[in-house]
This record gives structure tokens, sequence and C-alpha cells, in this order.
């Protein structure tokens, strides 16, 4: 294994399964001895929390799966510059709240807490090239990081047209897309082996594994993380020999 200083994970869509990658791969860095944080560069969507602060799925999943240092605990705001209260595209979420999305404040985020572990993941928002002001996109986002790229497909129908699709942007933006990780999704598609081999022949990079769908204990509840059971189970199936 030759681990880069972090990868950026994204994916076919929103809600294929970017965070439970992204933190299944921290839970198993950290089983490997490797610390190793979460960051999001931006949420969108909160919920409140038993003493009334405002918490996000995605951050809570990707700290409960960071390495944990006594001396700091990680805070929500480590994890991430931007934390937007309404689920919907970031871009729209900022407007409405009159803040301003911006590359430099998000690389400046990731950088800082760059500095406290030897890798971080890094879960994109929603498909590759989701825009978070009238100028730039989680692309751009990407590039500035300029740390490899995994690439998530949501086993559904169409996501053969959106995996290649987001290896042609990837790509394009000179980025090392470093492997690929099948998402069953909460039903197996029909075909889902065919699928993956139809994906196999043509992503450019290496097939880390197929996360199979989650039993109904380990599905994740609403507004709250995943449970480390369920990112154990996925850990399981990512091969990070292959990065
Ligand atoms: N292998 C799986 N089996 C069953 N359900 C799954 C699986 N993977 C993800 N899900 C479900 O799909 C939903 C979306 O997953 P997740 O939040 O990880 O996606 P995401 O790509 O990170 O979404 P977002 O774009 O909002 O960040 C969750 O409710 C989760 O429980
Ligand atoms: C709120 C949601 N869960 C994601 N965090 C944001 C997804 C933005 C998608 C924008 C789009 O491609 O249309
Ligand atoms: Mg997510």
């Amino acid at each position: 294994m030759n681990l880069s200083k972090g990868y950026f994970v994204t994916g076919t869509d929103t809600e294929i399964g970017k965070t439970l990658v992204s933190a299944a791969l921290l839970w198993k860095l950290n089983s490997l001895g490797i610390d190793c944080a979460g960051f999001k560069p931006v949420v969108a969507g909160t919920y409140a929390a038993q003493n009334g602060s405002r918490l996000n799925e995605d951050i809570e999943s990707l700290r409960i799966a960071s390495t944990s240092k006594a001396q700091r605990p990680l805070s929500a705001d480590d994890l991430c510059p931007y934390i937007l209260d309404a689920p919907i595209a970031p871009h729209l979420g900022a407007a409405s709240q009159n803040i301003a999305l911006d590359v430099k404040t998000i690389l400046s985020a990731f950088k800082k807490l760059q500095q406290d572990f030897s890798t971080v993941i890094v879960e994109g928002v929603g498909g590759f090239l989701v825009p978070i002001n009238d100028v730039n996109n989680m692309g751009d986002v990407a590039q500035s990081f300029d740390l490899p790229v995994i690439l998530v497909v949501g086993m559904r129908l169409g996501c053969i047209n959106h995996a290649l699709l987001s290896c042609e942007a990837i790509v394009q933006r000179k980025l090392k897309l470093a492997g690929w990780v099948a998402n069953s999704l909460n039903a197996p598609m029909p075909m889902l082996q065919e699928n993956i081999d139809a994906l196999k022949k043509r992503i450019p990079a290496p097939f880390l594994g197929l996360i199979p769908s989650l039993s109904q204990h380990l599905v994740k509840p609403q507004n709250a993380p995943y449970s480390i059971e369920a990112l154990a189970f996925a850990a399981k199936h990512l091969n990070l020999e292959l990065l």
C-alpha cells in the first residue's frame, strides 16, 4: 500500500454512499494505526442535537471515524468550514443565508487540518461538478487540494453513464483517479455483477471493492451518523492494497 497524504472521495451523485465509504476508509486507516481525519468542504442540511446545537450527519460520521487526539477533540468546525442548514444545492443554501462560499477559505481549513493528521479523507459534496458559487465547483476544490480521487459509484440503473462522465471530468482536470468503489445501496440492482464488469472495463483505475447492501440493523438512522459497526462492515469490503 502506497498511501497518499489524503484522498478526495467523490461520487456519481448525491446520496450514493460517499459518507459511508469516506468514514469506512477512516475506520480502516485507524485500525492500521494511521492517524487520519475526515474533511468536508461544505455541508448542506442540519438537525437539532439534544442540547439545541445544529449538527450534520456527514460531519458526525466523519468525526466519529477520525483519530481522536486526547489533547484536542475535533469539532465540527475543524472538519468543515461551511455548515449550511438547508438540505439543498450548496450554492443555493449559501445564497439564502447570505454566505459566499469560496475555494480559498475551504483550502485553508483543509490545510489547517492536514497539519495535525498524516492522512485526510475529504468527502466531496454531491457529484464531482456541484457548484459552490457562480464561478467555482467541487472539481475546482478537488484541484486546489491536489489529492488523488476515489470515485464511489452508487450501483443503480444509470450509474454507468454517471461514472464514466465523472471519470472524464476527473482526468480532464489532471487529477489522479486512485480507484473506484461500487456501493450496492439499499436494494441490489438487477445484473449487478455485469454492471460492475462493464465499469471495470471502462474505468481507468483499480476497483477497490463492492460494498453490499447494509442489513437493516446497519442502515443509517435519520439525523444520526453511521454506526461504527456499519463502517467496519463497509471497510471489510475495501481493498486499500490497490491504492
Ligand atoms: N450499501 C448500502 N446499503 C444500504 N443503504 C445504503 C448503502 N450505502 C448508503 N446507503 C444509504 O443511502 C443513503 C445515502 O448514503 P450516504 O449519506 O453515505 O451518501 P452520500 O453520497 O454521502 O450523500 P451526500 O451527497 O448527501 O453526502 C443513506 O441513507 C444510507 O444509509
Ligand atoms: C443536501 C445533499 N444531501 C447534498 N449534501 C448536496 C447535494 C447537491 C446536489 C446538487 C446537484 O447536483 O443538483
Ligand atoms: Mg455524504
